[in-house]
């Protein structure tokens, strides 16, 4: 018989025989990360008193200035995941190039990718924050990582994850079967399995978008927020909610609790860019926790596990949550075509 209190371990070692997904080394990586997503949930607490706050006075290669925060997250999780022993190389929305590991540590066919601290205009603001991650397989004949060996469509991924750093400390995680979340257990440090199974309810009637973009948006996106808009008297026939956090880990952790749609389109001024949301390391992992929860993610026109990245750092338009909205904003875009 299960225990009652399922730890993390307990729930990768149960998911390694039931469906034989979750090999040793892989739930060794997994705990790494998520002992490490500890440390930084722990640092998020200490606020102030921890000296995390604020600009760290510098820059990413997207240009955007880092936080104190941005760059510790990413110190920890290289630290750790660095001698881990599981992985080829790591990737990071902070680091402009890979990392490879060192041929002097212990060595693993893995990949990982994340985004240390996603939400960064939420640090200092006190709003809940998170860590978004993704595992991919180094090519079987390879054994020194490049760049080129992170370009993998999401639907390769072989794990996905959050960290969401909130009035509680959540994981939610997927290996492929299923969408699970565990709850920090503070006392005793350990990840406990809350949230088995969890599902996005195919409808919805709650969107999170940034409107201050609206002016810029293109015509699909107009239609849909205009639709969305005109409430019961419109042609969906319902009034909607709007919600909007700006940490997309949040924003997702409550679509995937009660439904809704997130959307960060390309507009008029990030279209060069190729949008906001960047693929690797936000949309995919999202995408792949988000359609194992019976959801659905697009970049407009396919399913975003679908797409093939061009480049490490790359950004996409992204639509994600209730199935039955993103397949609606999907069609408009391609009716639009
Ligand atoms: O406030 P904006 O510009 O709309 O951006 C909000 C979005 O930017 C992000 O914060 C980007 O993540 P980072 O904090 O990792 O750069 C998303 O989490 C969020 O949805
Ligand atoms: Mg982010
Ligand atoms: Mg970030």
């Amino acid at each position: 018989m299960r225990p009652k209190r399922i730890s993390l371990t307990q729930h990768l070692i149960e998911e390694n025989r039931r469906y034989g997904t979750v090999p040793e080394e892989l739930r060794l990586l997994l705990e790494v990360v998520c002992r490490a997503c500890k440390t930084i949930g722990n640092s998020v607490g200490k606020g102030a008193l921890g000296n995390i706050l604020g600009s760290n006075q510098t820059e990413n290669v997207q240009g955007e200035v880092q936080k104190k925060l941005d760059v510790l997250s990413n110190e920890i999780l290289l630290e750790s995941n660095e001698w881990g022993g599981y992985l080829a190389a790591i990737a990071s929305e902070e680091m402009e190039t890979i990392h490879p590991i060192s041929k002097t540590y212990p060595h693993g066919n893995y990949l990982l990718l994340f985004d240390p601290l996603d939400g960064s205009s939420n640090i200092d603001v006190n709003v809940s924050i998170g860590t978004i991650f993704s595992v991919l397989a180094m090519p079987e004949d390879k054994t020194d990582a490049t760049e080129a060996d992170f370009l993998q469509p999401g639907r390769r991924q072989i794990a996905a994850g959050y960290a969401l750093y909130g009035p509680q400390t959540l994981l939610v995680l997927t290996t492929g079967r299923g969408t699970n979340g565990f709850t920090l257990d503070r006392e005793m440090g350990s990840w406990v399995l809350t949230h088995p199974n969890m599902k996005i309810p195919e409808n919805t009637s709650e969107y999170a978008v940034n409107t201050s973009n609206q002016r810029r948006w293109f015509a699909p996106v107009k239609r849909y927020f205009d639709e969305m808009q005109a409430g019961k008297q419109g042609p969906l026939g319902r009034d909607f909610n709007m919600r909007w956090v700006a940490s997309m880990v949040t924003d997702m952790h409550r679509i995937l609790t009660r439904g809704g749609i997130f959307m960060y389109p390309a507009d008029e001024r990030t279209v060069e860019a190729g949008g906001r949301i960047r693929l690797l390391y936000e949309a995919n992992p999202m995408a792949m926790i988000v359609e194992q929860a019976g959801g659905a993610a697009t970049n407009g026109l396919i399913p975003m596990l679908d797409v093939i990245p061009e480049k490490l750092h790359q950004r996409v338009p992204v639509f994600m949550g209730s199935k039955n909205e993103v397949e609606r904003i999907t069609r408009y875009h391609k009716e639009t075509r």
